[in-house]
């Protein structure tokens, strides 16, 4: 035996019956013995208490609400049952309608509408959905009864929640089924007092009458039709990642839907729990679909959790006072008061010092609740043992739910840090020793994020994302798009990373979408939907959109941006950037960046400020935190001088190479800035300030390259004129070194906590001769490599180079943030 249940949306629509109808012909064909509990078609139960409350306020106009119901069904007769059988149906369906109709009557004229009445006129809504869906059957040929509910659940009085009677109910059920083979199509939701009174059985009411049937049958299952397929991992509409949990257990159930997942309300399957029935929760939409299991214990588990829920809007009140310590009955007291003035409590905490409780409420109790716990309190207020009660509003409460944490360490650890590394502030949190659930109290605004994020860590297997935020697609932000868009595949399918680009800026326009640019369309996309560039407006809306695991990536030379830096670490997004300015202007400023990353768990990544993708920071943070000591460090550092000094030379003039230099991508956007030595002063800055030493820009001596005329250009364009015009100096410079066996190097070191920078030409025997192309080479002498030093060699200027190291650091953040 295997009771069926189809809730309202199921019999809502004429095809969502037809669906309905498919469903049930195929059990039948099975050979299976079934029993269908019906619901009102979707939204009738409540238009007929609107109609009731309308007619009892004297309100005319329900007469014309009623038809409209009316015609509901009727169309469903119309659409589903044969011409010929119609007329009996609509017959049965107006009878109902009219005694509904003289029941509106009498409300309106005693203008009175006790629970009593409205649980006769609500029912009618099962009673014609039940009717005209047996009816139907019938006309298929199927041997089905209409059966009313009414006559074999049996309850207590207490309309709107009436109470089974289970010792004639079971009795008249199986007394029931044993009269007939007919397929029974049962009504949903209600029932009647022995006196023959109509009662409604309240929230879930046609599951519990499933319920019931199916424990009283003895059923080996009970199969709960809805609209979505079956119960996910966390409400869908606010997770895209969510997907259908396939087994679960009854006390997951609980836990799940008590915090908000509305699939099933587990209280009205307790008769079928209590009998170790299983419960499917199926699709009607998606009949092939194999839903959720719900059984006393799930079968084996793929995650540490089974499913994420929440609680969109609570408030939170607190209690507290010095006392309160060591004083017994302070919780009885605060407890009893709000039962007793019907406030239901959703969570409570209080941490072991005793100095203070807190508990969460529906924020439309939560006045009321300050209300009575100062009256309970008020002798204790007033003597200053307990301090006034206060409540915290625009709250969330997120549960993480799962039988497979129990005695499992590193769940709650997990939960935190996800929270934490996503900027995260948690209120108030509890968790039962039943170690079922972890509940978090979070600002209503970081609900969202919270979900999504916890969802990312604990759902692994399941693609995460990372939201990426660009400004600036020139040569390196441009080659990132190409390289992001070349990996995406590779990413989602190997790694379980989605790299979502969720926003973009160049100087004219920006763009920014939550669901992703793809990076092949930004072009055509930012010139369609793109709105004038406002990099403020464009930080704003990123804070604002609050998504999980955001990272900021810099790829201009904007002296301005850096001030956003502060905002975005605070705001717990990471930033990721090759453009040096932040880290080579005070040293006050650069220290601030990196203790604001560290102060909000985010990270602030810039590997490509120095050699470019060749693994210099990272390198040597690493020795840093393993707690070696720079003794000294020499380099070169610019691959635009690199390439110039091994290129030109004989007959090869000097401002055709630094084009040449300009046009494969490695000099900066302004090349004044790498043959003024500029360049190579910042990153001989920013590697001192990683070793530790607090040297600001005017600390480094440069020396020159180029003569004054050069320097002392206005425009690039200049610039190269001014360099054409000093051909025979760069000769001389090449020739002078050449004559030698030498080679021109412009090397930076620090030694002894000074740093400069300076143009050397080296012989064959020096370390830093056979360089070639844009090479940059770094020479670390450390406590640990002190005999011979630890050499970092290759090309340190280029766009792909450069756009593959800011990738890598964008990966970086992926693998922390988990
Ligand atoms: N080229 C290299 O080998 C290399 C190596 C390491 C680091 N870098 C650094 O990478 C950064 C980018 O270099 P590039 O060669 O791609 O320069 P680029 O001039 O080609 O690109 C920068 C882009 O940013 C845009 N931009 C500037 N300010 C902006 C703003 N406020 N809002 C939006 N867009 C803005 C510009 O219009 C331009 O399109 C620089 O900071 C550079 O120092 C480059
Ligand atoms: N312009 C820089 C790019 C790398 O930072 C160089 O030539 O080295
Ligand atoms: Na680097």
């Amino acid at each position: 035996m295997k009771v069926l249940k189809f809730g309202g949306t199921s019999v809502g629509s004429v095809d969502s019956i037809k669906a309905v109808i498919g469903i049930i012909e195929n059990n039948l064909a099975k050979e299976e013995r079934i029993a269908v509990v019906f619901s009102a078609m979707g939204g009738v139960t409540n238009r007929l208490i609107e109609i009731g409350k309308m007619a009892a306020s004297g309100n005319k106009e329900y007469v014309s609400f009623l038809q409209v119901v009316e015609e509901r069904h009727f169309a469903v007769v119309r659409a589903l049952i044969p011409v010929k059988h119609q007329s009996s149906t609509f017959a049965a369906v107006r009878g109902l309608f009219n005694e509904l109709g003289d029941i509106l009557k009498g409300v309106s004229w005693i203008r009175e509408l006790s629970d009593r009445t409205l649980d006769l006129i609500m029912s009618f809504g099962e009673r014609l959905s039940t009717l005209v869906i047996s009816e139907i059957l019938m006309g298929k040929g199927v041997n089905s009864e209409f059966c009313d509910a009414r006559h074999i659940i049996h309850t207590s009085d207490q309309f709107g929640m009436a109470e089974v009677d289970f010792a004639v109910t079971d009795h008249q059920i199986l007394e029931h089924f044993a009269k007939s083979t007919a397929l029974q199509c049962v009504t949903g939701f209600i029932a009647s007092t022995t006196d023959g009174v109509t009662t409604t059985l309240g929230r879930g009411g046609s599951d519990y009458t499933a319920s019931i049937l199916a424990a009283a049958l003895e059923a080996e299952c009970i199969e709960i039709w809805t609209d979505v397929d079956g119960m996910m991992t966390a409400d869908p509409r606010k997770v895209a990642n969510a997907f259908t949990i396939p087994s679960i257990s009854y006390a997951e159930a609980m836990e799940l839907s008590h915090f908000g997942a509305k699939v099933i309300y587990p209280p009205s399957l307790q008769p079928a729990f209590a009998k170790n029935i299983t419960l499917k929760v199926l699709n009607t939409f998606n009949v092939d679909f194999e839903g959720t299991y719900v059984q006393k214990t799930a079968n084996g588990k793929d995650y540490a959790i089974t499913g994420i829920s929440s609680i969109d809007e609570i408030a939170l009140v607190n209690i507290q006072g010095s006392g309160m310590i060591g004083v017994a009955g302070i919780s009885g007291r605060v407890f009893t008061a709000l039962s007793f003035h019907d406030i239901s409590v959703i969570l409570i905490s209080q941490a072991s010092s005793e100095h203070s409780i807190c508990f969460s409420v529906d924020p439309k109790n939560a006045a009321r609740a300050i209300e009575v716990l100062e009256n309970e309190f008020s002798s204790e207020i007033e003597l200053g043992h307990i301090d006034s009660v206060g409540v915290e509003k625009n709250l969330s409460i997120i549960a993480i739910v799962g039988e497979g944490m129990k005695q499992s360490s590193g769940v709650s650890g997990k939960l935190f840090s996800v929270l934490g590394k996503n900027g995260i502030n948690v209120v108030a949190t509890a968790q039962g020793s039943s170690e079922l659930n972890i509940s978090v109290v979070i600002s209503k605004g970081d609900l969202s994020k919270a979900l999504n994020a916890i969802h990312g860590v604990f759902f692994q297997s399941e693609t995460r994302s990372l939201n990426l935020f660009l400004v600036g697609v020139g040569l390196i932000g441009g080659t990132l798009l190409e390289q992001i868009k070349n990996q995406t595949q590779y990413l989602r399918e190997e790694k379980l990373l989605n790299l979502n680009l969720a926003g973009l800026t160049n100087t004219k326009k920006m763009l920014l979408d939550a669901d992703g640019i793809k990076p092949e369309e930004w072009k055509a996309r930012i010139d369609e939907e793109g709105v004038k560039t406002s990099l403020p407006a464009f930080v704003q809306r990123m804070i604002e959109l609050n998504l999980p695991n955001s990272v900021f990536v810099d790829c201009t030379s904007d002296k301005d941006i850096v001030q956003y830096y502060h905002m975005l670490l605070d705001a717990s997004i990471s930033v990721v950037t090759p453009n040096k300015v932040a880290n080579s202007g005070s040293y006050a400023e650069y220290l601030s960046l990196q203790r604001t990353a560290l102060k909000r768990g985010v990270k602030f990544l810039y590997e490509t400020n120095v050699g470019a993708g060749l693994p210099i920071i990272n390198t040597m943070q690493g020795l840093m935190a393993s707690g070696d000591k720079f003794l000294k460090i020499e380099a070169i550092l610019s691959g635009t001088l690199s390439y110039l000094f091994n290129s030109f030379g004989q007959g090869v003039r000097f401002a055709d190479v630094v084009r040449e230099a300009k046009e494969k991508g490695f000099t900066e956007p302004d090349p004044r800035e790498d043959l003024s030595g500029a360049d190579v002063a910042r990153k001989i800055l920013i590697l001192a300030r990683e070793v530790g030493v607090p040297l600001e820009p005017e600390d480094i001596t440069i020396a020159k390259i180029l003569p004054e005329n050069c320097l002392a250009a206005k425009t690039v364009d200049d610039f190269f004129d001014e360099m054409e015009k000093s051909d025979a100096y760069f000769a001389e410079l090449a020739e002078s070194a050449a004559s030698e066996g030498k080679k021109l190097r412009y090397i930076a070191s620090l030694d002894h906590g000074r740093a400069h920078v300076e143009l050397k030409a080296v012989d064959a025997n020096h370390p830093f001769y056979n360089l070639s192309g844009s090479d940059n080479i770094v020479s670390f002498t450390t406590e640990r490599y002190k005999d011979r030093p630890l050499v970092i060699k290759g090309p340190g200027a280029g766009a792909e180079v450069t756009a593959s190291g800011v990738f890598a650091d964008i990966m970086s953040i992926s693998s922390y943030l988990g």
